[in-house]
């Protein structure tokens, strides 16, 4: 037998005690635009799903899109922006983001894992009565006035209920859902959610055992962009205050904090780009990334 062979079957009988941990639970894996990157990338992350289907764990999808919409709103003429990471979403944008999510994207990331040999099918948060939406109500300081303010992001939702049985149904027949994260009003209005916020509510729904916040960067950065490794909510709370986590982050550490909340047992924000980043999460006992811990 060579080394090669030798070294493999050692990693191999290595991943015993990860996979008994992981047997037949579910994990939420939200994969952001950002981390999408390349095809190769892309055919790798359908890959490692794939095979985490083919062990026994039950992994659910939920996928971001952001430099998707930007590219096409732009290709349309169309102005967006964002505030605190939340895009400013009025009829024209969410018309554009349904069709990319629920479109372009969701079919792009079931198409990648169904090539790599698993069955994947992709509906978004309106299918089957997944995410019911309401409207997202934030309010803010004015700096000037020192007046509390609602900010009106337009048709930008949160899911006020989430109904998993579709989820659970292609879970038992072991297909891998795919969900885009657009959900929809009593009144049938369509409302943008930030996928960070719907990965957050589905892995709440499913009690997942773990939720993977795929992105573009090592983790979460300290204000001299050196990675955390672990954080407590109270770190993590006090780094949205201080202005060092902004922007995309902030979406990603509260639904971290929802989740733990929620019952999830760990949140973790990693590095999607990294070759095999979630199986590196999963089945190694350093992990990778920042954990969130309570
Ligand atoms: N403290 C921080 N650590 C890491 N990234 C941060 C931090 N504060 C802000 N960010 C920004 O958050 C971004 C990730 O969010 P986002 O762009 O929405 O990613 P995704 O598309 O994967 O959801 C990073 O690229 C980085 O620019
Ligand atoms: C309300 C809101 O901001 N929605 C997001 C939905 C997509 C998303 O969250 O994509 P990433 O995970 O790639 O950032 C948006 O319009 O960009």
């Amino acid at each position: 037998m060579t080394d090669d062979a030798r070294n493999q079957m050692e990693i191999l009988a290595g991943s015993l005690p990860f996979l008994k941990r992981y047997d037949d639970q579910i994990v939420v894996v939200k994969y952001g635009g950002h981390a999408m990157g390349e095809e190769e990338a892309a055919a790798r992350f359908g890959r490692d799903i794939a095979l985490l289907e083919q062990m026994g764990v039950n992994p659910v999808v939920v996928h971001g899109g952001g430099p998707q919409i930007n590219a096409m709103l732009k290709r349309l003429n169309v102005q967006s922006t964002f505030v605190n990471g939340l895009r400013v979403t009025d009829a024209a944008v969410v018309d554009v983001v349904e069709m990319v999510l629920s479109g372009t994207v969701n079919k792009q990331v079931s198409d990648c894992i169904t090539r790599a040999g698993a069955i994947s099918v992709g509906i978004s948060g309106k299918d089957g009565g997944l995410i019911r939406a309401r409207k997202l109500t934030r309010s803010y300081r004015d700096p000037e006035s020192n007046i509390e303010k609602v900010l009106d992001l337009g048709f930008v939702g949160e899911p006020e209920q989430v109904d998993p049985q579709v989820l659970e149904l292609l879970i038992a027949a072991d297909i891998v859902p795919v969900v885009a994260p657009v959900g929809v009003g009593a009144d049938g209005q369509t409302y943008n959610i930030n996928a960070d916020t719907a990965a957050g509510a589905i892995a709440g729904a499913l009690s997942a055992s773990r939720l993977l916040m795929l992105t573009d960067v090592p983790g979460v950065l300290d204000a001299e962009k050196r990675l955390i490794p672990e954080m407590t909510v109270a770190r993590a709370k006090a780094g949205i205050a201080e202005g060092w986590i902004s922007g995309g982050m902030i979406p990603k550490i509260e639904t971290c904090i929802y989740a733990i909340e929620q019952g999830v047992k760990g949140a973790v924000i990693v590095d999607g780009r990294v070759p095999h980043a979630v199986l590196i999460e999963l089945f190694t006992d350093g992990g990778a990334g920042t954990l969130i811990v309570p």
